[in-house]
């Protein structure tokens, strides 16, 4: 798609020399351009800068006057392939029973598991197009969707191939993690062990053949995984190409960081309970640490503490965690503006943590998160505003008028 955006009021996130990711103070800067231009051809960015340079051609034109453009949120973290919803655990927690108490109840992921096995795939397919479809038109132009839901061979192909149908039929960039060690079936409730070993030797080839994720995931956490269980699973995913990624430190801190890093994790996310160990592991690293406030907001648990890890110099990223227990919602306005409100980062650190950082924690830095020459046109353009302060100020509401996927409007 060709298109001309004029008279834009300022055009944001632009980056002339690509970054990969932004760490520590460099979160503090966001470049705009004021009273802009932006054109796109063939579904990327061609060429952007200051209205009096704006080329003078014949081609679809947008007038953006009043309007600012960013580039689409980037949402490094979801499970929105997913069967049935848990409104029914969310009244018991009201009534006071917390979210681990459910679970070893039988709620929780194994609740959402049960429901997936008895799931058809064309069922789950139409139930998860409907969320991708809704978030997309929340501003995501780039999302991770992971498996987990299954936890047997068959349930959880039949959620990467769930995954892999999306990735074919949505102009957006998916990428789609295998998430087999999310929990402990009920069939191998006193063998973990044999649950591991079933993930690695009988469907991780199957996913290498097929083709069917590009990362590797586990929940390291009490009651769950091991520091030792994400080892072996990591190094497995390496065996087939798998690069990793951790729930980690979400209710306790068990070394699980540490593992990842020296495995070279691309991300380590939740992270609701950090030590200072945990913070001077992820220095110097290439592992982006990403945060999900809204499971924080739903779960009344504790926020990433973002202020303490970019102010020693780490990168983050936000993501959402859309998923039917903890974060029944992929909301990234609500995302950034929580960071903002709950996290005191600023709207600077946010919108980065939410466009270049996300995009880097899904290996996608090169193609969206930025405006940038050569990067898709994947952009929000919002509604009249003021400042773009005015996007996490507010909240509960986005200020999205028209979103574009490769220069193609969404509607
Ligand atoms: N913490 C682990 N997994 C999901 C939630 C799983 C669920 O409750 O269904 C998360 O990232 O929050
Ligand atoms: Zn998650």
């Amino acid at each position: 798609m060709n298109v001309l955006f004029k008279n834009i009021k300022e055009l944001i996130q632009v980056r002339e020399t690509p970054v990969t990711f932004l760490a520590g103070k460099e979160m503090r800067s966001l470049p705009t351009i004021k009273n802009a231009f932006l054109l796109v051809k063939d579904g990327l960015i061609a060429d952007y800068g200051l209205m009096k340079n704006c080329p003078d051609i014949e081609i679809k034109t947008i007038d953006a006057t009043g309007k600012m453009i960013l580039p689409s949120w980037c949402d490094s973290h979801t499970h929105l392939v997913y069967a049935g919803n848990r409104e029914g655990e969310f009244v018991d927690r009201i009534r006071g029973n917390s979210y681990q108490e459910i679970a070893n109840k039988g709620g929780g992921i194994l609740n959402s598991a049960k429901k997936l096995q008895e799931t058809s795939e064309e069922d789950l397919y139409n139930q998860s197009k409907a969320r991708l479809e809704e978030i997309i038109q929340l501003g995501t132009g780039a999302v991770e969707i992971k498996s987990g839901y299954g936890l047997t061979k068959d349930a959880e192909l039949k959620m990467l191939r769930v995954i892999k149908k999306l990735k074919e039929r949505y102009p957006i960039q998916i990428k789609a993690t295998f998430l087999g060690a999310h929990a402990i079936p009920l069939a191998y409730k006193d063998n973990k062990n044999g649950y591991l070993q079933m993930l690695i030797a009988d469907i991780l080839p199957t996913i290498k053949r097929e083709g069917l994720a590009d990362f590797i995931d586990i929940f390291c956490e009490t009651g769950y995984f091991s520091a030792n269980d994400t080892q072996q699973i990591l190094e497995a995913g390496k065996k087939y190409g798998l690069i990793g990624k951790i729930h980690v430190n979400q209710f306790t801190a068990i070394g699980g960081i540490q593992v990842g890093v020296k495995n070279d994790v691309l991300s380590v996310d939740h992270l609701e309970e950090m030590r200072t160990e945990d913070i001077e592991t992820l220095k110097k690293t290439q592992t982006m640490p990403v945060a999900l406030p809204s499971c924080s907001y739903f779960l009344s648990i504790p926020y990433t503490p973002a202020r303490k890890m970019i102010d020693a110099g780490l990168p983050l990223a936000l993501a959402t965690d859309y998923n039917p227990g903890s974060t029944p919602s992929g909301n990234m306005n609500f995302v950034v503006a929580t960071a903002c409100i709950k996290m005191k980062m600023t709207p600077e650190e946010a919108i980065n943590a939410a466009t270049i950082n996300g995009a880097y924690a899904m290996s996608l830095e090169r193609k969206v998160g930025s405006i940038t020459r050569g990067k898709l046109a994947n952009l929000i353009l919002t509604k009249e505003i003021n400042s773009y302060h005015f996007i996490p100020y507010s909240f509960g509401n986005p200020c999205i008028e028209k979103v574009f996927l490769k220069g193609t409007e969404i509607k």
